[in-house]
């Protein structure tokens, strides 16, 4: 479905949604603990629902309720035979690789959108290496392996995604020998290794870390049935702090500010760029001051990109966003798709190979923008309908749902109006 924003400042209270991150990870290492977990503040996102339905398919049974699962791992591998469809989740795949095949398997891997065309290839030099038969598709996910993984060391490099090792840390320590992950070039996304860490430990495992160069990995080690509560999504509040940091009055419940979440760097970023986090009602608000452009860098948090370039395209000066070739391996390039939606809604950005370049303007006017099928640039150009002269058209609302299905129900409940329409009405 398309909609029509009209331009309304946001006032209100938001109740910030469920990690997605932690989500996927804590169903996880719950799904691999020899017990049963409770799951609390769950929220099902598509991404969610992949990684929900792909532990199912592993044999474990998992009980949705309205916003908590019951999961017992006892039942887990019962499976060597499975079909796993990651949708469009880039993290279910990657950690579902290699935790299903830790035992001897025949798994189907299977997706949509642009998730065949996002790189695995890391995974297929350890398939090489260790004689685990795999058969995929070039540009669609279709991919069959078969056979089992095994203990040993493992070089990965450290710029393409987080998500391989990620993968690989849950599965490895299930194995009967140890093992040993070598970092071979500067770690990019390092909070995403942090939350996985984190959960591991949560779940009685334990990794031994040598400055995220190494990681050494004791095998036979056993998941430990928890219950965890997922706080809040910093991901998804960068985007009520951008529209703090433009001028909305947007309070933020839920927040955890002692968070492992790399992308709480959203707030740094706004401060350095002249805005105040402030305490208001039980929650949080940027307070906006007179935007000023800095240089970010934008290997460790590029989730939060496109809705900080928005609060770079109105700043004052140019604004440099540095390390961000990867935003081209999402959802869509999201490097390209920014810069082209500040263009098309009448600011000034320019694309590099691994950069943008903002010059800020003072006003943006708006006009039609497609959602390039990404969750986070639709509620990205949400926000900016907020500072627009005139009315902002996206050609895909329902996207929101890959991440944050409930988005423009609280866009409503904050003042935001739209209508909804069919394309070629
Ligand atoms: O591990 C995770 O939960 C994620 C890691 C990041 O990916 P990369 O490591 O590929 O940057 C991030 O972009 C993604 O949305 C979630
Ligand atoms: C890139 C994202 O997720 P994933 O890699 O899990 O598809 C995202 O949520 O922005």
């Amino acid at each position: 479905m398309a909609m029509t924003i009209t331009p309304k400042k946001l006032k209100g209270k938001v109740n910030v949604p469920p990690s997605k991150s932690m989500a996927h990870r804590a169903i996880i290492c719950a799904s691999l603990a020899r017990g049963k977990s409770i799951i609390r503040h769950i929220e099902y996102s598509k991404d969610i629902e992949a990684t929900i339905s792909a532990m199912k398919a592993l044999g474990t049974m998992i009980f949705q309720y309205d916003d908590y699962l019951e999961i017992d791992g006892t039942t887990t591998f019962m499976r060597n035979m499975c079909d796993i469809d990651c949708h469009e989740s880039g993290s279910t795949l990657r950690f579902m690789v290699p935790i299903s095949i830790v035992c001897e398997a025949n798994v189907h891997f299977t997706g949509q959108g642009r998730l065949g065309k996002r790189p695995l290839d890391v995974y297929y030099k350890i398939f090489d290496q260790q004689n685990i038969g795999y058969l995929y598709q070039e540009d669609v996910l279709d991919l069959y392996i078969k056979g089992r993984l095994k203990a040993g060391e493992f070089e990965i490099p450290g710029d393409v995604s987080s998500q391989f090792i990620s993968g690989l840390l849950f599965a490895l320590p299930l194995l009967d020998g140890n093992s040993k992950i070598m970092i071979t070039s500067p770690l990019e996304s390092k909070g995403y290794i942090d939350l996985t860490l984190q959960m591991l430990e949560q779940y009685g495992v334990h990794i031994e870390n040598k400055n995220y160069q190494e990681f050494i990995i004791h095998g036979g080690q056993i998941y430990q049935p928890c219950d965890y509560y997922v706080e809040a999504d910093f991901s998804q509040a960068a985007f009520y702090l951008v529209a703090g940091a433009l001028g909305n009055d947007v309070v933020l419940e839920g927040l955890n500010l002692s968070t492992h979440q790399g992308d709480k760097e959203a707030i740094d970023i706004l401060e350095r760029m002249g805005c105040q986090l402030i305490a208001k009602n039980d929650g949080y608000q940027i307070y906006p001051g007179i935007l000023t452009a800095t240089t970010i860098d934008g290997s460790q948090c590029p989730d939060i990109i496109p809705v900080i370039a928005l609060a770079c395209a109105l700043s004052e000066g140019v604004t440099h966003i540095e390390n961000i070739g990867r935003l081209r391996i999402k959802e869509c390039d999201r490097l390209s798709a920014t810069v082209e939606v500040i263009n098309q809604l009448g600011g000034i950005a320019k694309e590099e190979e691994n950069a943008m370049i903002i010059e800020g303007v003072k006003t943006l006017q708006g006009g039609k923008v497609s959602s390039y099928n990404d969750h986070r640039m639709a509620m990205m150009e949400a926000i900016a309908s907020t500072v627009c002269h005139h009315q902002v058209v996206i050609d895909n609302k329902d996207c929101v749902e890959k991440s944050y299905p409930s988005f423009w129900e609280h866009f409503e409940m904050l003042g935001g109006v739209y209508d909804e329409f069919f394309m070629g009405d």
